[in-house]
């Protein structure tokens, strides 16, 4: 089922500041496609917990309205609405075994959504052969890993076929290796179901390696959405630029004149199109081509070697940051004794963005 949100406001009265108000979420107005997976990305309270609780109807907005398909349910009660919902911390209930748990939304059902027990016996064996549970049917929460309890919870959010599925943070409190798992999992269980899902998450990678899309906010605003991989190669804005990507975008200051892009003393690359003017220069670690009469030349500090890749690390006086990170294949040959690197710049890694508002500014390469 696709959701549309349309100019949707969530106000808070701000913590100990009486008579102020916090935008938790600032006029969203976006379409998420039936059947597909986005990723709410932002920094910690960018308003994805608001934005999320919106949905399930667990606040009400200020604003604007939400629909699912067709149907507005802005104003609907959080039952009526078909969400399943996975929280950080799994919320299951700890005396009840994990088929307890799962059944526990289908024995909650009121008048003609009553369920026979037959029926639910086995709505509740589906769900937990979609999340691979069915051998843990009889044990108790605590007898279960993180992992294994995160996906009773999925279980349990997916037993009364949702409309829509939320999930908050649901990787957190998982280890590495399992949170890697899980969210293979979760994609793998959501290609399967083709229920329509919203993940929130703060961090980049998880959201772009399982979202179909991912939406990135800033502050309770909606910054950017589009594919992942459209999103890191074509930011809208220097926030979008820096949020994504790992390890980060390099950041100088530069300047634009006779479409040529500057920093300092060094003319690094062809800008057509750009009005003289200072800008805020992105350029992706992967940017860099190691060239002997580059036109970008950095001081060498050190070389790290990470297996199929390069690490080369610099300092250029333009930088924003104490150092500049390019990453080269492993078999390009580095002096590492020389004391200086000289590179020439992919243009479709190199951003420019307007000095003040942080705006991107296009430009042609040729
Ligand atoms: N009930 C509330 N009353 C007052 N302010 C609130 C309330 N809930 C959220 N806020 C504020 O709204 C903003 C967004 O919070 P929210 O929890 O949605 O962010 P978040 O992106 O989910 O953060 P995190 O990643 O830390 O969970 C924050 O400034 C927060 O302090």
């Amino acid at each position: 089922m696709k959701i549309v949100l349309e100019h949707l406001t969530k106000k808070f009265p701000a913590r100990g500041k009486k008579g102020e108000e916090v935008t938790a979420v600032s006029d969203f107005t976006f379409e998420i496609p039936d059947g597909s997976l986005i990723g709410l990305l932002g920094p910690s309270g960018c308003g994805k917990s608001t934005a999320l609780n919106l949905l399930c109807g667990l606040e009400a907005p200020t604003e604007g309205k939400i629909y699912f398909g067709d149907t507005d349910v802005t104003d609907m009660p959080p039952e009526l609405r078909g969400v399943g919902m996975v929280f950080q911390n799994y919320a299951l209930y700890p005396h009840l075994t994990v088929r307890q748990n799962i059944l526990f939304p289908l024995e909650n059902l009121k008048g003609k959504q009553k369920l026979s027990k037959e029926e639910m016996n086995r709505r509740a064996e589906k769900a937990a052969g979609l999340v691979q549970i069915q051998g843990l049917m009889d044990r108790k929460p605590r007898e279960l890993s993180g992992g294994q309890q995160q996906r009773v919870a999925i279980a349990r959010a997916l037993v009364k076929t949702p409309n829509v599925l939320l999930l908050d943070e649901p990787l957190s409190n998982l280890d590495a290796r399992l949170r890697l798992q899980t969210r293979e999992e979760i994609r793998k269980i959501q290609q399967e179901t083709r229920v329509t899902t919203v993940f929130v998450t703060h961090d980049q990678e998880e959201a772009m390696s399982i979202s179909d899309q991912i939406v990135v906010m800033k502050d309770g605003i909606f910054m950017q959405m589009g594919r992942p991989q459209e999103v890191y190669d074509d930011p809208a804005s220097l926030f979008v630029a820096k949020f994504l990507g790992n390890p980060p975008i390099n950041m100088f200051k530069g300047e634009v004149r006779k479409e040529t892009l500057w920093l300092g003393d060094q003319p690094v690359l062809s800008v057509k199109g750009v009005p003289d003017q200072p800008v805020t220069v992105g350029i992706r670690p992967e940017g860099f081509i190691l060239t002997e009469n580059g036109p970008f030349a950095a001081s060498l500090s050190r070389v790290e070697v990470m297996g199929r890749d390069v690490s080369v690390i610099s300092s250029h006086p333009c930088s924003e940051n104490p150092s500049v990170r390019s990453i080269i294949t492993a078999e390009t040959p580095v002096d590492r004794d020389a004391g200086s690197v000289h590179f020439s710049l992919k243009p479709s890694k190199v951003f420019l963005f307007h000095r003040e508002t942080g705006a991107r500014i296009p430009f042609s390469i040729s």
